[in-house]
């Protein structure tokens, strides 16, 4: 395909396609070129490594004096496969580069309030029988074109309502908001059923939690290991886009510095808070029906605080333990121990999570504040214990860092399959990818997998190579000028994005 740079951009560096962002999304864009034989692109990333919201830091200290490593971003490998059925390829690829995991044992769970140890662990089973109830609900919407509603909706509907119940409150965080980082008043009925039907039906009910000490982006860079040489020149480190302009021709990508790249291609997989935040400027303008989709859709917080002390003043052998706050829900509701055996042994290492409204409120305060908070939350849980200072504290603030804003996609109530299409639609010759771009897998990693692989399938069949998916067919994304209020359920579709059964059931 012949590629003519105007006049303007004949000074920048030229280049056939240009990869912008280096987390998984981007790593697997630029793989899925490089297997169709497509070996002139660059990949631009903000940061001086690959990984992007695979992300770790060095924390607490070991006997020897040197630091334990912990994530913080993604932690889990979710849903990972059956014997004969089909696998994450998230879990595929962590076996492949022996990424270092522990299984996540959510039975392993105790339960507390502010006066202590109390069990109310049947909640969580209250909330998982009306939770059953809510599947077979959004089967119904999906299937006979209804109106989609909200989970809070569903779950009253089918009997559970925490209201000012705090253990029940403390339940549906564990259960709901800890997957999606958003309460359930704000999420889709139906797309949160189907979502959690794709990774934890299809694939399998288990997460594994890695601890791997050289950070989970390992498994990234072994994906780029397949295509790329050690130091290979057509990754740019440390390189910030500020602006991109697209057009029929092809994509002009200013850089922060002054410097330039002109290419046939782009494929932007920017998160979705970098693209809702205005960090990066596009010439022209996106029409309005990207500028919507982009708006819709909403990105969350989740935050993990992590503290180490100079000992495991709470049981070593069990995973989770879930806190009620008396006034305030999603008040450092679940800690997890990694001191536990499988994890970090040893370490004295204890993280609290938070999301959405709490993670916007700690962000916002000095570091002294929020460990003064969390010590007086495990005081009121262990009230037997005497809880000394923690030895070393520390969170991050994902919405201010300029290359995130946020952590991942949750789907809003009123967002169509349709309306979530044109997040994922080309303009022009400038092509979107990233887990916000994934119907079936937002906020997973094997959404970024996916939609960063058939964003750079389509661009290689716009290259005139061979079209690889006859499901989805090659070249542009199918996009809507004009949205319906429902999406009828034949379009429920792979040009949508939408490859695999609605319908999975527990146990695959
Ligand atoms: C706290 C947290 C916990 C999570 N937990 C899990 C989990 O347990 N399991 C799971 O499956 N998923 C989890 N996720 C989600 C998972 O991390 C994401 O779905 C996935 O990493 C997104 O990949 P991506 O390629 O779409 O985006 P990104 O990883 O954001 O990649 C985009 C890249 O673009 C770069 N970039 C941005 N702006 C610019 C710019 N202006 N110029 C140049 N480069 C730029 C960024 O630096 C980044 O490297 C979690 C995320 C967070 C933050």
């Amino acid at each position: 395909v012949a590629f003519e740079p105007r006049e303007d951009q004949k000074k920048c560096r030229r280049t056939t396609v240009a990869v912008l962002g280096g987390g998984m999304a981007g790593i697997t864009a630029a793989q899925a070129l490089a297997n169709q034989s497509i070996t002139d692109f660059l990949i631009v990333e903000y940061n001086g490594e690959i990984g992007g919201r695979m992300r770790h830091t060095d924390f607490g200290k070991k006997d020897d004096g040197s630091p334990y490593v912990v994530e913080l971003g993604a932690n889990w490998v979710q849903g990972l496969g059956t014997k004969g059925g089909p696998e994450n390829p998230i879990w595929t690829m962590a076996k492949k580069y022996n990424v270092a995991d522990e299984y996540s044992n959510y039975s392993s769970i105790l339960t507390y309030n502010e006066t202590g140890y109390t069990d109310y662990a049947n909640l969580i089973d209250d909330y998982d029988t009306a939770y059953a109830e809510v599947e077979q609900y959004a089967g119904v919407i999906l299937k006979d074109n209804l109106q989609d509603t909200s989970m809070r909706a569903g779950l009253g509907l089918k009997g559970f309502k925490p209201k000012k119940n705090m253990a029940a409150q403390a339940a549906e965080w564990w259960s709901w908001d800890w997957e999606t980082a958003y309460p359930p008043e704000q999420s889709s009925l139906v797309f949160g059923v189907t979502g959690n039907n794709a990774t934890f039906y299809q694939f399998s009910d288990d997460n594994n939690f890695v601890i791997d000490q050289r950070g989970f982006n390992t498994l990234v860079k072994g994906i780029a290991s397949t295509f790329l040489k050690p130091n290979d020149p057509r990754l740019l480190l440390n390189t910030i886009v500020t602006d991109i302009a697209y057009d029929k021709n092809g994509v002009t990508i200013a850089l922060q510095g002054g410097s330039c790249i002109s290419a046939a291609y782009a494929i932007c997989t920017f998160s979705l808070g970098v693209l809702q935040n205005d960090e990066v400027s596009f010439t022209p303008e996106l029409p309005d029906w990207k500028q919507t989709a982009i708006a819709e859709f909403q990105i969350g917080t989740y935050t993990k605080v992590f503290l180490q002390f100079n000992e495991t003043f709470w049981d070593p052998d069990t995973q989770f333990f879930l806190y009620a706050s008396p006034t305030t829900r999603g008040y450092y509701p679940v800690w997890q121990s990694l001191s536990t055996e499988g994890f970090l042994p040893g370490s004295n290492i204890i993280f609290a999570t938070v999301v959405e409204r709490e993670s916007y409120r700690i962000e916002a305060q000095d570091d002294e504040i929020t460990k003064a908070e969390t010590l007086a939350v495990l005081r009121e849980m262990f009230p037997d214990k005497d809880i000394p200072e923690p030895i070393d504290f520390f969170y991050p603030r994902w919405t201010e860092m300029p290359w995130a804003h946020g952590s991942y996609s949750n789907w809003p109530v009123g967002t169509t399959l349709e309306g979530h299409q044109n997040l994922r639609s080309n303009v022009e010759r400038l092509y979107f990818a990233g887990e916000h771009c994934s119907a079936e897998y937002f906020g997973f990693l094997q959404g970024a997998y996916f939609e960063g692989q058939e964003a750079g399938l389509r661009v290689a069949g716009k290259l005139g190579k061979k079209c690889r998916n006859q499901d989805w067919g090659c070249g542009e994304y199918k996009r809507y000028e004009v949205l319906h209020g429902t999406t009828a359920f034949q379009e429920f579709s792979p040009v949508n994005g939408w490859d695999v059964s609605s319908f999975y059931v527990a146990g695959g």
